[in-house]
């Protein structure tokens, strides 16, 4: 294992209803993303994007209530494949997306290198739908149940029948838009989940600090799942699912560096940027500043 950042796009859009979001790696890289690693000094390799295929069918099958099944799950094994390799390379694993159903690919990749990977998961969202419950049929808000074992065979199943994550390594950060079916995933599974109610009372260091005290000495790895809805949308505007009332750019700034100061990140993903939603590639930009400030940034 070597401290060399593999990066790697995941291109996939087809798990929610906006085109666009298959801009993101290319939106990420044009916002400056390798002069920030150069200035940090750190090595890097670009392993390009995961060619996914973006096919939609039509709508939500009736069924499953799940829509684009088959394009969802088939992309995602091909982004557990790449990302398993990437890793096997021994390098450090920085994906980015894609809608969030690609941490369902990511994670699957991980696993096989890990048997009790922390995951702390930076969401406005707790994307512990499955068809059942959700109200979109959208899996990019299924996948850390995915992750977690519950969902469709079809997604469940890729890189092995397992569960990829357990509840209890599992933390969700920022939330303040869950659906009731998920309310009752996080009660049965005792997921640990920092409202945003828990940051304004107690603040964003306490928070951080309690998640790697409760992850510390249980995990044999961290993996960082950001998605940037996860961030208040008047800094983060071009994604598909904004929700308002999240952490400040500061806040969130903040949370990346006290990871970074923590040394405990083995791999991490940014998701969600969406160009066509943005103003500018403002999305992107701070994307960059938080995966900066995650890799050691520091202002002097
Ligand atoms: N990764 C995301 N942006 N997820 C949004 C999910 C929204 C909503 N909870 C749903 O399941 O449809
Ligand atoms: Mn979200
Ligand atoms: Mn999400």
């Amino acid at each position: 294992m070597n401290n060399r950042l593999g990066i790697l796009g995941a291109p996939l859009t087809v798990a929610q209803p906006n085109e666009g979001v298959d801009f993101g790696p290319g939106s990420i890289r044009y916002a400056g993303l390798f002069d920030r690693l150069n200035d940090l000094g750190l090595a890097y390799k670009d392993y390009g994007d995961v060619p996914v295929i973006n096919k939609r069918t039509n709508g939500v099958d009736p069924k499953t209530n799940l829509r684009n099944l088959d394009h969802v799950a088939s992309a995602n094994e091909m982004i557990a494949d790449y990302v398993y390799d990437l890793k096997k390379q021994g390098d450090v694993p920085l994906i980015l997306g894609g809608d969030h159903s690609i941490a369902i690919g990511t994670l699957a990749g991980l696993s096989q290198f890990y048997s009790n990977l922390g995951v702390i998961w930076f969401d406005a969202h707790a994307d512990l739908n499955r068809g059942e419950t959700s109200p979109s049929g959208n899996i990019h808000g299924m996948s850390l149940g995915v992750s977690l074992g519950m969902g469709h065979e079809r997604l469940t199943s890729i890189h092995g029948q397992e569960a990829k994550i357990k509840p209890e390594h599992t933390i969700i950060i920022g939330a303040r838009s869950v659906d009731e079916g998920e309310r009752q995933v996080i009660r049965e599974q005792g997921i640990r989940v920092y409202t945003m109610h828990d940051i304004e009372t107690h603040g964003i260091t306490w928070v951080m600090n309690d998640a790697l005290e409760y992850l510390n000495g249980k995990v044999d790895g961290v993996h960082l799942s950001l998605d940037v809805d996860g961030i208040d949308p008047n800094h983060t505007p071009g994604t598909g699912t904004p929700v308002v009332g999240g952490p400040s750019y500061r806040e969130a700034h903040l949370a990346m560096s006290m990871l970074y100061n923590a040394g405990v990140l083995t791999s991490a993903e940014v998701v969600e940027v969406n160009p066509l939603l943005d103003e500018g590639n403002r999305t992107a930009e701070v994307a960059v500043d938080m995966i900066a400030s995650l890799y050691g940034e520091k202002h002097v």
